[in-house]
């Protein structure tokens, strides 16, 4: 509905700002040559109102088209943000330029264009009707300048269509860039040239493209209708003299370039709509289906699995329902890769059973991966945690910190994000086994859990990791292989 509204308002405003232009130049010459009596209160009654409907028009259409832009807005930011939960993102700078520059463009889609060009093409029809019925000559020259606005128009769509390709890839080159530089910001110090700004200069010459091209087009519409203006004085016999209607005609053509402006502004937000959308379509990402086990697992089988485009060998393996198995090998022989595999993070040629059924691509359910690096989300401990799980509830959050060896960490609303809190390496291992805890899953999958960790702790982990042991299976990737820790099976990668 607010859709409706604002093309309607649009449409009015135009039409408006259209009549009241021609009206007061038919008004002054009515003037210039009225007889006595003429009744000169009417036309600017007339006048007055025109320019008021035409201002309450432009504030409506704005206010409606803002209104309804942020409404699309909101939609389909929400759209993409549960299209991305459910896929693995593998560019993150085109998710994002997709999540601010392509969504913006499509939210503006009503009043950046569909109100714009529909405005024009409503201001050429109503023309055409009004001189067919003023005369069969002014018809003639408006339906000549239809025609060449339409040819101007299509030519003009055509070039912005180029145009629009090259700011396209201009942006995304720019923003990955951008996304590279501010990565290695903790580098910056180091001054290699590889450090450069990112410039956006091809973005700006795009544009400046863009804008010309508008301007180029503009330029042609003036000349031509100028011409066919002054072929028109030419071709007029004597009988408009003294008649003030003839100045409709000349003022259409006159104010052309005004009144048919908004036809190429609206072809350039066309085609960034059209490639927003081929951009949201392609994104890159890779889609995550998530499969629900049995709970408990009594058996899990890897067969001949192989991490896609990583130089490790196959690995096949029959793992028990409950205990530790240790996954050993020298730094990259492919524990890491193997363990995401077997989780369904990253394609893999192969199988995964569990108590003998075949396991489809993508995450499973019943498998928690514990990431070597874990992530730490820019929030409090709290939301850190419930990550794992939503309903998590203060007191149980505290028990697991605990559990962990993260008692110390008292305030659950300590932010951790940047400027906040820091974690030590080793409190953010322990962050993440808090998580595995938490998600509560027959299967744990980790990585690399005692790397950079003091003895004490070592021992005191090996305890907890026996104890959890007891009722789901641990598998841990690991060149370290703590004397405290009772494996229950191990395989070296390295023997392959
Ligand atoms: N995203 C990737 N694309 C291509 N190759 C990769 C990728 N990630 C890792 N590799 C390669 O796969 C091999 C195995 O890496 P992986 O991280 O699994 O080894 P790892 O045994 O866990 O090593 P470490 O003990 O040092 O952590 C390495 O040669 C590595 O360079």
């Amino acid at each position: 509905m607010p859709a409706l509204i604002t093309l309607t308002l649009a449409s009015v405003h135009l039409l408006a700002g259209l009549i009241l232009l021609i009206f007061s130049a038919w008004f002054i010459a009515a003037c210039a040559i009225a007889v006595p009596g003429f009744n000169y209160l009417l036309p600017a009654v007339v006048v007055r109102a025109l320019a008021l409907i035409r201002i309450a028009a432009g504030y409506g259409y704005l206010y409606f088209g803002h209104q309804h832009m942020l409404q699309r807005l909101g939609r389909l930011r929400l759209g993409l943000f549960a299209r991305l939960q459910q896929q693995r993102i593998l560019d993150r700078a085109a998710s994002t330029e997709a999540m601010s520059d392509a969504i913006d463009t499509l939210a503006n889609a009503w009043i950046a264009w569909i109100s714009q060009l529909a405005g024009s093409v409503l201001m050429l029809l109503i023309a055409l009707i009004t001189s067919a019925f003023y005369s069969p000559a002014w018809f003639g020259f408006i339906a000549l300048l239809s025609a060449m606005v339409i040819l101007l128009w299509l030519h003009h769509y055509r070039q912005s269509r180029g145009i629009a390709a090259q700011r396209a890839d201009a942006r995304s080159a720019f923003e990955q860039r951008s996304e590279r530089y501010f990565q290695a910001a903790p580098l910056w110090h180091l001054g290699a040239a590889s450090f450069q700004m990112p410039s956006a200069d091809k973005v700006w010459d795009a544009e400046l493209r863009e804008q010309h091209a508008i301007n180029w087009h503009l330029l042609l519409l003036q000349a031509g209708s100028m011409a066919l203006l002054i072929l028109m004085i030419w071709m007029q016999d004597d009988s408009a003299q003294g008649h003030a209607e003839f100045l409709i005609p000349v003022m259409l053509l006159l104010a052309a370039r005004d009144w048919l402006a908004n036809g190429f502004s609206a072809n350039q937000a066309w085609v960034r709509d059209q490639h927003a959308n081929t951009q949201l379509a392609s994104l890159p990402l890779q889609p995550l289906t998530r499969k629900t086990a049995p709970d408990p697992v009594t058996s899990m089988q890897i067969k001949e699995l192989k991490p896609d485009g990583r130089p490790v060998a196959p690995v096949s393996m029959t793992l028990p329902a409950s205990g530790i198995c240790l996954l050993r090998g020298s730094s990259g022989s492919g524990k890491s890769s193997l363990l995401q595999a077997i989780a369904g993070l990253i394609p893999a040629s192969g199988s995964r059973e569990m108590d003998g059924i075949p396991l489809p691509n993508g995450l499973c359910d019943a498998m928690r991966y514990v990431e070597q690096f874990p992530q730490c989300l820019n929030g409090t401990l709290l939301e850190n945690l419930k990550v794992a799980n939503p309903d998590l509830t203060e007191p149980e959050a505290f028990n697991v910190l605990h559990a962990v060896g993260l008692g110390y960490l008292t305030d659950l609303h300590d932010w951790l994000g940047v400027g906040g809190r820091r974690l030590s390496g080793g409190e953010l291992k322990r962050l993440g086994l808090a998580r595995a805890k938490i998600a509560d899953r027959p299967v744990w999958l980790v990585d690399e859990p005692f790397e950079g960790l003091d003895q004490e702790y070592m021992h005191a982990l090996c305890q907890w990791l026996q104890a959890q042991a007891q009722q789901r299976l641990i598998l841990i990737a690991s060149h370290i292989e703590p004397t405290a820790l009772r494996i229950h099976q191990s395989l070296n990668l390295d023997d392959r």
